[in-house]
């Protein structure tokens, strides 16, 4: 298979414009902008309660973006919401899969739900489950399955539609170190050979690789976003982990700063 490039003239798989949310009087998130380019891995890089999946609840409209803009591929998600869902497919942090139906039911009831029709639906999930090692599972439950084969049964499901954006938020949580290889491996060479962007939570540097693409959100709000170059050079190491920490110690010192001033 020839890797897909993506068109230059064509619009980021993902773009977030400024995008501010609070829960109450808690500002989850504060004036937030980056972009996902198309074929590409970009890593969303935050500690716990940075607002990831706050973010990722707004790109996928389980809450109402306010302010900003979020589009994918083009299509802002408050606007023409429908075009711009079915350009994504999501693996969200929790378990979403039905434990009691088959791993090709629940392929098939996902597909039907985005209206792809039932040979077609059997057709595209049996090559996504080869594609992700798993054809041979198909017919069984997918309570008989491992964590990490879930987590591959998810990503399987979330591409039937054939979308633009792949998000993860935090896939690899609870997986072994093997899994988590593997995972990351499988998702990489979709993004090889289809040309996706990829969106990929996580707290976990090891997960990122050289020529990546970076975004490092800190409470709330957005520190860097750019290459994996760019991290190192503004913390001046070569460590992605010590640079992604310094970035994030002196976001807190300024802010301890500006609040003693
Ligand atoms: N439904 C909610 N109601 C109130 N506050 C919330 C809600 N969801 C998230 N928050 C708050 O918003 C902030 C961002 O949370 P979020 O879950 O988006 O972070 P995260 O980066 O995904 O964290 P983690 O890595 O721990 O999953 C946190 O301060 C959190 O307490």
């Amino acid at each position: 298979m020839t890797a897909a490039t993506p068109d230059a003239g064509a619009p980021p798989a993902l773009s977030v414009r400024d995008v501010s949310h609070s829960f109450g009087s808690r500002k989850a998130l504060d004036g937030v902008s980056l972009e996902a380019p198309s074929g590409a891995f970009t890593a969303l890089l935050g500690l716990n309660g940075a607002g990831k999946t706050t973010l990722y609840s707004l790109i996928t409209r389980l809450y109402q973006n306010r302010s900003g803009s979020i589009a994918v591929l083009g299509h802002d998600v408050r606007r023409d919401p429908a075009g711009a869902l079915s350009r994504l497919g999501v693996v969200f942090q929790a378990r979403t899969l039905d434990l009691e139906l088959t791993v090709l039911q629940n392929l098939l009831y996902h597909a039907a739900l985005h209206g792809v029709g039932p040979a077609e639906a059997k057709r595209r999930g049996l090559a996504l489950l080869e594609r992700v090692g798993l054809e041979a599972r198909a017919k069984e439950r997918v309570r008989a399955l491992s964590g990490g084969q879930m987590r591959r049964v998810e990503i399987a499901r979330a591409l039937l539609h054939r979308p633009s954006l792949l998000l993860l938020d935090e896939p690899t949580v609870g997986l072994d170190i093997g899994s988590r290889r593997a995972l990351i491996a499988e998702v990489r060479r979709l993004i090889a050979d289809e040309g996706i962007g990829v969106l990929w939570a996580t707290h976990l540097v090891d997960e990122i690789e050289a020529a990546d693409r970076v975004a490092v959100l800190h409470k709330g709000r957005m520190l860097l976003s750019g290459d994996v170059s760019a991290l190192r050079n503004r913390a001046g190491t070569d460590d992605v982990g010590a640079a992604f920490m310094a970035v994030v110690t002196e976001a807190d010192a300024a802010a301890a700063g500006a609040n003693a001033a």
